[in-house]
């Protein structure tokens, strides 16, 4: 398992570069962000949040954790005007959920784990966590789009939570 980068830590600001070959090596940490992403209960996870800086997502929306999805040097372009508000969460930013409004439909670019190409047009929860999941690309975090009082209150939310997790682990 990988560690997660918890809120505010400040290489989630870091700016992912792009893939330039997918080697033995990007897929062994393929396997280990998927395995990483289901343990903490998440639908996705950006290798920003594990300390690698490289342009990487992995997804999986299935009910039964069957269909693991990887987006290399995605590209995400929103297709229409209208935005929806989604309750987000963050696995870097434990117990805080809070709406969020994203266009409704994007058009995602992108290689997936065998170098092919993908071009697809989405909407729902997938168009939803591909831009959560670009956003940790380029450094961004959701609470950034919420209020300073509500930046507050999840810094000392995730302080809390990694407390409890810490003193967790130590028994
Ligand atoms: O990037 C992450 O931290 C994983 C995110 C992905 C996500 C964020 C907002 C909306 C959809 C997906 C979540 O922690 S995964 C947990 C989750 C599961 C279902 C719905 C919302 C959040
Ligand atoms: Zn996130």
């Amino acid at each position: 398992l990988l560690p997660i980068l918890n809120y505010p830590d400040p290489r989630l600001r870091t700016i992912a570069e792009p893939v330039k070959e997918v080697t033995a090596e990007i897929k062994t940490l393929i396997a280990d962000m998927i395995e990483t992403m289901y343990d903490a209960q998440g639908i996705g996870l950006a290798a920003s949040q594990v300390d690698r800086h490289i342009q990487l997502i992995v997804m999986d929306l299935s009910e039964d954790k069957s269909q693991p999805r990887v987006f290399i040097n995605p590209k995400v372009t929103p297709l229409v005007e209208e935005k929806q508000p989604y309750e987000e969460g963050c696995l870097s930013v434990p117990d805080v959920y809070d709406k969020v409004e994203r266009p409704t439909k994007v058009r995602i670019e992108a290689l997936d784990e065998n170098g092919d190409k993908i071009d697809e047009e989405v909407e729902g929860l997938l168009a939803v966590c591909i831009q959560h999941e670009m956003d940790h690309l380029n450094g961004v975090i959701f609470v950034d789009y919420l209020s300073r009082l509500k930046q507050t209150r999840a810094r000392d939310k995730v302080r809390k939570v990694i407390k409890i997790r810490e003193k967790q682990s130590t028994h």
